[in-house]
């Protein structure tokens, strides 16, 4: 009896365990289920209660950032844009992410950037601060109009064309050393990696103009101390920072640095902080320079400022010069050269026009800007080089103002964040031509200059238009005409293209290697 009462019991045990089990069984998967139900309602939410449901674009992309920062991560996100705004062509809008899209009505263009537009910046640009761990902005990391404009204020006088007119023998330095180093690979000598060398002399030309010190590389003829390879990863880092700010929420922590491809963003930007660091205190200390550099204007506006301009803008100032001139420019410089020696009808032409400006004493020996911009074809080759191929690959990211915008026919309500990016501006054919695809300088000078110009977003547009191109286009009309002058170029690896491309926040041209000869003057 009692034995039989002991087996029920264990009998019993046993149901209430089996009914326990199944319980927690039925009760895990009902919470999984309604944890899968409510992740779905959420990703249907984000992906239709919105007024941006309409417009186009990956499925994927619709539903989380996580498609743009894949993109990224694929090193040409600038084509992967051309590619679905020529699949989407007729709505000139490509949705790219849950409150994002991406624009190519040129009409839109005036719209988000142009004078008096109530656009602001999104919050792509701020984790790119110059001040790094301090969080002082900089004139382009600046998210906020009136910040933005009360720095531009402080600097711009530093950048306009009286000022960069007299910084031609700052930049004539460098061109020297550079024609010196083409010179060494002449006569059978080695082909020129034209991706390195233009890539030092954008950032010796910096180093001159900024502070009157060059960084070396054209001396060296290398990295040194892996300073441009730091600076790339930083670019790696900062794009995918910047398209998640929340990571940049969590710079601080000490587990940052253990993060994929983010991870150690701080330590390397401080590489370029600390150079710039150096460079105040070496002047600070009685550094003697003979000439206006940037910093010495910097300095005269600090002294007239006084407490509106203090060490920390100065720092941020001269350090976004390195960073936001150096790759950029040279990218140019490649692009300007590319396409005139892989073009040989350009190249005759471009050739022909400047030994007919030298023989007719229209240009001098160390090219000025005043003389190179005289000069049609080149001015054209220019700019159709820098249109084919910006230097950013990037979106101009804005967030649309209160009470919303209606862009290319669709309402876009308020906060929703809109960009246009160049290469796909430039690829319009409603204003570069049916060719637009095709490098052909004449463009400049038979078609449409003034529409075209008014679409031409390589330096940006509006208020944000980049600060430093007048010092830009000093370097690229004294460099380019010099170069072509002096020696004959062709690729050494034609089959392959020529160079090889990625990019991240710049379009970056790598393996452009080329064959120099010594032309005859
Ligand atoms: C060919 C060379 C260059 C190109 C293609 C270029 C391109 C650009 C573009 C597209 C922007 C606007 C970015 C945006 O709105 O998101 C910009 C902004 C800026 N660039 Fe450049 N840049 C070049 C050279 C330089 C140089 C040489 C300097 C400095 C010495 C410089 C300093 C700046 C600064 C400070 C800004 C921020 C302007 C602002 O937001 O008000 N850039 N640049």
């Amino acid at each position: 009896m009692e034995t039989g009462t002991e087996s029920d019991r264990v009998h019993a045990l046993s149901l209430v365990s089996q009914f326990g089990e199944r319980m927690t069984a039925i009760l895990s998967a009902n919470i999984l289920l309604s944890a899968f139900l409510v992740f779905l309602c959420y990703l249907l939410h984000v992906r239709y209660n919105t007024a941006l449901r309409a417009v186009p674009g990956p499925l994927l992309a619709s539903f989380t950032r996580l498609w743009k920062v894949k993109t990224i991560l694929t090193a040409r996100q600038e084509l992967v844009l051309l590619e679905l705004h020529r699949k989407h062509g007729k709505s000139h809008l490509v949705r790219i992410g849950p409150n994002e899209i991406s624009v190519s009505d040129p009409g839109a263009l005036k719209v988000i950037y142009g004078a008096g537009t109530k656009f602001t910046k999104t919050s792509w640009y701020p984790s790119w601060s110059m001040g790094g761990q301090s969080g002082k902005y900089d004139v382009f990391s600046d998210p906020t109009t009136e910040g933005h404009a009360a720095s531009k204020r402080m600097v711009s006088h530093s950048y306009s064309m009286a000022a960069v007119n007299e910084l031609d023998l700052f930049v004539q330095r460098p061109v020297d050393r550079l024609l010196q180093r083409f010179g060494e690979h002449t006569d059978g000598g080695t082909p020129m990696n034209l991706a390195d060398w233009l890539q030092w002399f954008a950032f010796d030309v910096i180093g001159e103009v900024s502070f009157s010190k060059q960084f070396g590389f054209l001396d060296a003829g290398k990295d040194i101390d892996d300073t441009l390879k730091a600076i790339d990863e930083t670019l790696w880092s900062g794009i995918v920072i910047a398209e998640l700010p929340e990571l940049d929420r969590i710079r601080k922590s000490s587990l940052f640095k253990y993060l994929p491809v983010v991870g150690g963003y701080d330590q390397r930007l401080n590489i370029i902080i600390g150079q710039a660091q150096q460079v105040l205190s070496e002047r600070r200390r009685g550094r003697e320079v003979d000439r206006r550099d940037l910093l010495s204007r910097f300095f005269q506006v600090q002294r007239e400022n006084p407490g509106k301009f203090d060490d920390l803008d100065l720092q941020v100032t001269i350090t976004v010069n390195i960073f936001a001139g150096s790759d950029t420019t040279s990218i140019a410089l490649r692009a300007i050269l590319y396409y005139a020696i892989t073009n040989p009808r350009c190249y005759d032409k471009l050739l022909l026009e400047l030994d007919e400006a030298v023989r007719s004493g229209r240009i001098s020996k160390q090219t000025t800007l005043a003389e190179a911009q005289s000069l049609p074809y080149l001015q054209a080759c220019i700019k159709e080089a820098m249109r084919l191929h910006p230097s950013l690959g990037t979106q101009h990211t804005r967030y649309v103002p209160e009470g919303g915008v209606v862009l290319a026919g669709t309402y876009l309500p308020a906060r929703t964040t809109v960009g246009i990016n160049s290469w796909v501006m430039h690829s319009q054919t409603a204003i570069f031509g049916p060719d637009a695809d095709q490098y052909r300088p004449e463009r400049w000078i038979d078609g449409d200059k003034s529409l075209m110009d008014r679409h031409f977003m390589s330096f940006g547009y509006g208020a944000h238009m980049c600060l430093g191109k007048n010092i830009a286009l000093l370097e690229i009309n004294k460099v380019i005409p010099q170069i072509l002058l002096h020696y004959h170029l062709r690729l050494a690896h034609p089959e392959d293209g020529g160079w090889s491309c990625t990019s991240h926040t710049f379009v970056q041209q790598r393996k452009f290697h080329v064959i120099v000869e010594r032309r005859k003057q």
